[in-house]
């Protein structure tokens, strides 16, 4: 079994689709709550938390290109879902006594504050969990290039990216019941087996900074701890040094 970082500052990204529980579409308070009790124990715990949130439970924008609808419109509204459900998380982590801040990356200052560099990291190191909503706040992206950007820029340890399976497979696992699940995968494989699990602007991202990406499955109860601690849980993506921790050798 390969070394686990076990990393200080984590960026969760949280898949939008996995807040919608059973349901068809939306947010459901059971899962949000869920997720809000596992955050709020690694933070409680020592971590320092930023967390990028999906769309998909409301909103894509790829879905009004493929009805022939404008792309940027549809990708405006897809950032404007993932502000939702920000809200919601920011929501759900503070009814646990916890201090949250939702920050924007489309400027909307009456609902929550935009996204600003140093005042994220000011907020993480005043012990706040930061809920960065908008994605990149630019069209053609996705909110896992987001969350990618955001763990750079916020110095993170490690990306951890909260999805509906168990990891990184060698074909999607929802389409493919044969696909096997890797333990460690390098950033240069999964781009070039072109393992969708992530956009490839993400994947780029991180290999170009040597920054550790966990995927994991965010419905497993106590993942998120395990994770923080080391265990080997879901599928480390990494270089060479599979145990590094960014910018330390
Ligand atoms: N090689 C692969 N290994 C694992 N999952 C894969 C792979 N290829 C495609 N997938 C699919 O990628 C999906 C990632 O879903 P997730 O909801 O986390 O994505 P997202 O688009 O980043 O988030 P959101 O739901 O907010 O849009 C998985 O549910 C899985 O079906
Ligand atoms: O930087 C970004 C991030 C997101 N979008 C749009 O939002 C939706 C929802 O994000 P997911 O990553 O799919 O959860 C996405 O489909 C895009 O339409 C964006 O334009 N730019």
């Amino acid at each position: 079994m390969s070394e686990r970082p076990r990393p200080k500052r984590i960026l969760l990204k949280l898949s939008g689709e996995a807040l919608m529980g059973n349901q068809p579409f939306g947010i459901d308070d059971n899962v949000v709550r869920a997720f809000a009790t596992e955050i709020v124990a690694v933070h409680n715990a020592g971590t320092e938390l930023a967390i990028v949130i999906g769309g998909g439970n409301i909103f894509r924008g790829v879905a009004i290109a493929a009805r022939g609808g404008d792309r940027v419109t549809g990708d405006h509204m897809g950032m404007l879902a993932t502000v939702m459900n920000a809200l919601a998380v920011e929501a759900a982590i503070e009814r646990l006594g916890v201090s949250a801040r939702a920050m924007s990356a489309i400027e909307m200052p009456s609902v929550c504050e935009t996204y600003v560099h140093r005042r994220a990291a000011w907020h993480m190191d005043e012990r706040r969990v930061v809920v960065l909503a908008g994605g990149t706040g630019n069209p053609f992206f996705t909110t896992d290039s987001g969350a990618a950007l955001r763990a750079l820029e916020l110095e993170c340890d490690a990306l951890l990216k909260g999805t509906q399976v168990d990891g990184v497979y060698s074909a999607d696992p929802r389409l493919d019941p044969t696909a096997t699940l890797y333990e460690t995968v390098s950033y240069q494989e999964v781009i070039a087996k072109d393992l969708q699990i992530m956009d490839t602007a993400a994947f780029s991202l991180a290999r170009d900074n040597s920054l550790p990406i966990i995927v994991f499955n965010i419905h497993q109860p106590g993942a998120l701890a395990r994770i923080v601690a080391g265990e080997a849980v879901g599928t480390l993506i990494s270089g060479d040094r599979k145990n590094e921790i960014r910018g330390k050798p």
